[in-house]
Order: C-alpha cells, then sequence, then structure tokens
C-alpha cells in the first residue's frame, strides 16, 4: 500500500553533503504497525517526513494508496496530507489553544463546517481517552495526555496512515505504554497504517509487526518483529535486540548448566509466538514419563507472541525424553536445540 522506491535525500550545507536517506527501497502494507529503527543521526526522522514531504526528496519515489506524493503539485500534497496524519516527541500543539481548539484546527484548515468540526472533535476526545479536559490548555496537562491530543489532531481527518516520529521519546516508561496501547488500539479500530520511528526496541517490541532497522541512510535489516529479534543478523540490530532481550550471558553460563546437571538431556528451547503463552512445559511432564526442570530464561511479551529462550534439563528413560523431543520439534513452533545429551 506504501511504495518507497530509491528514496534519497542529501543535505547540502556550507562545507558539505549529506547523504541522510541514501536509496531506500521499501513496501509497507496496509493496516501494519511497521517500525523503523535506528540509533542517532541514522535518518529516521529525515525518512518519515519524505513521506508527508515535510522533506523534498532529492530522489526517488513514493506512492501511497497509487498516489505518488512525490510529483503531486503544492495544492494537491495540501489535500492530500489529510490522509497522512503525523505526531511528534515534543507533541507541537498550539499553546494558545485549548485540548478542544488543537484538535479542530486540521479541521478548520480543511474547511469542514463548525457542527460537523464540534461533533468530529467530540469523537476524537472520547476515542483518545480525553474527555474532561476538553477546556485545558497544553501548559495544564501532562506529557501522556498532550501526546493524546497530538494523536486527536492527527486523527481529525481520517488518515489511511499515522506517522509516529519518536512519539513516545519524551514519555515516561509508564506514559509509554498506556500511548502504545493507544495507538495499537486505533490501529484496530480503524485499520490505520502506522509508521513509527524510535530508537527504542521495547517500543518495536511491543506495539510493531514489521521492523526495519536503519544505519547511516540504509535499511540494513529488516523483517517480521519476532524473526529479526530472533536472528539478528547485523551488529546494529544485535545490539538493539540485547536493549530487549539483555546480553547473551545466559550462553556463558551453558558450561556451568551442563556440568551442575549431572544427568538427563540438556535443552535450549527458542519460543518464537504464541507457544509461549501455553502451558508447553506441564503439558510434556504430564504427557511423557519424563522429570523436566527449568534451569534458566527468558520469555519476552511482544504484539504478536512471545519471544525468548529457556534452558531445560529433561531425565528419564532415553526414548521417552527423546519421543519429548521429538514431540516440541514436530507438534509445536519452539524450536529445540539439544546443548547436552543423555550419556
Ligand atoms: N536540515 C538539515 N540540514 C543538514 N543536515 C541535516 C538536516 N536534517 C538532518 N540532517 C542530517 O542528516 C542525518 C540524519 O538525521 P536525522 O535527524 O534524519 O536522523 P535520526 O535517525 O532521526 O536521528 P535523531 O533521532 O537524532 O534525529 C544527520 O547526519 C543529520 O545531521
Amino acid at each position: 500500500m506504501i511504495s518507497i522506491k530509491g528514496l534519497s535525500k542529501i543535505f547540502t550545507t556550507a562545507n558539505n553533503q549529506i547523504t541522510a536517506v541514501d536509496d531506500l527501497t521499501l513496501d509497507i502494507q496496509e493496516g501494519d504497525i511497521f517500525g523503523v529503527i535506528g540509533y542517532s543521526g541514522a535518518g529516521k526522522s529525515t525518512f518519515v517526513r519524505l513521506l508527508n514531504r515535510l522533506e523534498e526528496p532529492s530522489g526517488g519515489s513514493v506512492v501511497i494508496d497509487d498516489q505518488e506524493i512525490t510529483s503531486l503539485t503544492a495544492n494537491q500534497l495540501r489535500v492530500t496530507r489529510q490522509e497522512i496524519g503525523m505526531i511528534f516527541q515534543h507533541f507541537n500543539l498550539l499553546w494558545s489553544r485549548t485540548v478542544k481548539d488543537n484538535i479542530a484546527f486540521p479541521l478548520e484548515i480543511a474547511g469542514v463546517p463548525k457542527r460537523e468540526r464540534d461533533k468530529r472533535v467530540l469523537e476524537l476526545i472520547k476515542l483518545v481517552g480525553l474527555a474532561g479536559r476538553e477546556n485545558a490548555y497544553p501548559s495544564q496537562l501532562s506529557g501522556g495526555q498532550k501526546q493524546r491530543v497530538g494523536i486527536a489532531r492527527a486523527l481529525a481527518n481520517k488518515p489511511k496512515v499515522l506517522l509516529c516520529d519518536e512519539a513516545t521519546s519524551a514519555l515516561d516508561p509508564e506514559t509509554t505504554n498506556a500511548i502504545l496501547d493507544l495507538l495499537v488500539d486505533i490501529n484496530e479500530r480503524l485499520g490505520l497504517t502506522i509508521i513509527l520511528i524510535t530508537h527504542e526496541m521495547h517500543v518495536i517490541r511491543k506495539i510493531c509487526r514489521q521492523v526495519a532497522v536503519m544505519e547511516e541512510g540504509k535499511i540494513v535489516e529488516q523483517g517480521d518483529v519476532l524473526d529479526v529479534f530472533l536472528r539478528p543478523k547485523q551488529q546494529v540490530t544485535k545490539k538493539f535486540v540485547e536493549q530487549v532481550m539483555g546480553t547473551n550471558d545466559e550462553d556463558n553460563g551453558v558450561e556451568q548448566l551442563i556440568s551442575t546437571y549431572a544427568n538427563g538431556k540438556i535443552m535450549r528451547l527458542h519460543f518464537v509466538g504464541e507457544t509461549a503463552n501455553q502451558a508447553l512445559i506441564s503439558h510434556i511432564a504430564k504427557t511423557f514419563q519424563i522429570d523436566i526442570n527449568i534451569l534458566q530464561g527468558k520469555i519476552s511479551q511482544m504484539q504478536h507472541g512471545a519471544y525468548g529462550t529457556l534452558f531445560v534439563q529433561i531425565d528419564g528413560q532415553a526414548d521417552e525424553i527423546n519421543r519429548a523431543v521429538t514431540y516440541i520439534a514436530d507438534e509445536t513452533s519452539v524450536e529445540v536445540e539439544v546443548v547436552r545429551d543423555v550419556e
């Protein structure tokens, strides 16, 4: 639904040229929550601002719903921008206007009559959970409430796409979670496509389905969030995964585990997706004539299921242990790796 081809942005300053976005090609599906992660200076903000032409591209094209954004005239762009909402790290609210009037602002610009405007503003206030705060000024609101106003304002003209530029970076962890929950709710209720840029992997983990990792203006890795978490290829991606999952210290402790538990098979179970929510361990313990102990591990909940690793020890008759392992490998989505076999 969003097709980006060969997109580039070169900034020319007094003494040099900076390629902020470098020949970027990417497709984003309708209704997706698509995350773009990268360190400061990777080109994320420039990329997202190219999508609604807050920055003019130096080359390439952006097509949203069959409409080539990059070739629109200024007048056409004004209309099309109504279909692309945007929220910002520092909210960008109008400080002299109340909540209600901030949300009404894009409707006024679009020439929506007052009666209709008032009705729409009320709907939006309810949608983002700001009932009772209609007449407050931004200075009287918490950070989370300000971002709710930002979201309501961005949704006023019923856009198809919502661009989020570090939308939770100025918020504390609890408020971040509440705003991310709101974005998921809006995505599900309105079928809105959300493109979110961040430098925080926990934001990606919590709400995104697809992720692209940016470095030096390029996308260096991209895919389903669970896959990227499970098999990060690039160094930069591994570092982001470590932000959430911790370093792979568990691997260093494997030798220790093997020597501590003298008997049975020691296995690493990789949980990817829903299965982590099922009582797999107790099911195996009940179904097969084995003892199973959890030695160590970490499971992390994501938008589409859970991801993580458990080290377990299985003890019992060799053929019964093998049946249990075959069951996990063949009947579930859990990946099994034998760290130490039965001796
Ligand atoms: N208006 C501009 N003029 C010149 N250089 C710019 C301009 N905007 C961005 N840049 C440069 O382009 C590169 C990418 O910046 P950008 O803000 O897109 O990165 P980012 O990944 O969003 O990082 P941050 O989170 O720090 O903003 C940086 O080297 C930055 O200095």
